[in-house]
């Protein structure tokens, strides 16, 4: 019998209902997280207004917040969102974009980590501050290797009962009890802006296909953009032609070429 929880049965499994998913992201990501998620078979729905994002939650089967270009205006939808998912039982993915960086961000994510996500998604600088250790990030980019980031991934994942996923050269997830690493993408890829933010977006498609199992589909999103990552940069000249070929890349994976070249080790 197939195992069920692969990545590539998941995608199967996404695509063949595709998810509406609510993102709540940034002005820079919100057109690649889109194409993203259209190429790798969800749907998306950008959506952050106070006056309609708890609305939109409840009909939604997965929501993410990404607080990359926060304002107050943006926070009252983001809060209000992540209340009314909570409270619909739908999985919510947390992006703590440059939290380090100001005051005013530093209080938005203290303020949306006790409205329990079911993941959060970072770069090894984000999740290594989050935990309260000394990061090297510099605005949105990473400047400190994954492995540095694996303690402080634990700490939270027990901390706020969520899953963790750390990226990176070679991206980390634990829910606090299980951990793997994987192994694949490309260095074009943090030359491409809001890969990451796409990423978050597409843990949330699989997340909703997925919702007793948060690890695994978490698993299964940052598998997808190794592969796929992998894929591209055997191809691409640049990160221009990275870009689009990225979104090629994921609308041709499938279950077969995921499970297959998918490098999932336990940590
Ligand atoms: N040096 C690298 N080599 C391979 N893949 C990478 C590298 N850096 C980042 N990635 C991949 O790029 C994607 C976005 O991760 P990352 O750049 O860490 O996020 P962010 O854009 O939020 O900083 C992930 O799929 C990650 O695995
Ligand atoms: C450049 C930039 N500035 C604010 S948000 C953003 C995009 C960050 O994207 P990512 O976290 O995926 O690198
Ligand atoms: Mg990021």
């Amino acid at each position: 019998m197939q195992n069920q929880t692969t990545p590539g049965a998941l995608l199967t499994a996404m695509r063949a209902n595709p998810p509406l998913v609510q993102c709540i992201t940034n002005f820079v990501a919100m057109n690649i997280a889109a194409n993203v998620m259209l190429a790798a078979g969800a749907s998306p729905a950008m959506v952050h207004a106070e006056e309609e994002a708890g609305e939109f939650a409840e009909i939604s089967g997965a929501l993410t917040i990404n607080i990359g270009t926060l304002s107050t205006d943006w926070m009252a939808g983001m809060v209000s969102a992540a209340q009314s998912a909570t409270k619909a039982g739908k999985p919510w993915v947390l992006d703590p974009v440059a939290h380090y960086a100001t005051s005013f961000r530093r209080k938005a994510v203290a303020e949306l980590l006790e409205l329990n996500p079911a993941v959060i998604r970072g770069n090894a600088s984000e999740i290594i501050a989050l935990a309260g250790g000394a990061s090297r990030g510099q605005g949105v980019d990473s400047r400190d290797p994954v492995e540095l980031a694996e303690e402080a991934a634990i700490l939270l994942a027990r901390k706020y009962r969520s899953v963790v996923a750390v990226t990176g050269a070679t991206d980390f997830v634990t829910d606090g009890n299980r951990a793997v690493r994987i192994n694949g993408g490309s260095p074009l890829m943090p030359q491409v802006t809001a890969l990451g933010c796409a990423l978050t977006c597409l843990v949330g498609a699989f997340a909703a296909t997925r919702p007793q199992d948060p690890f695994d589909a978490s698993v299964a999103a940052l598998a997808a953009f190794a592969v796929a990552g992998e894929r591209t940069g055997r191809e691409a000249v640049g990160p221009g032609s990275f870009s689009w070929r990225f979104l090629d890349a994921l609308a041709a994976l499938d279950e077969k070429a995921i499970d297959r070249e998918a490098r999932i080790t336990p940590a």
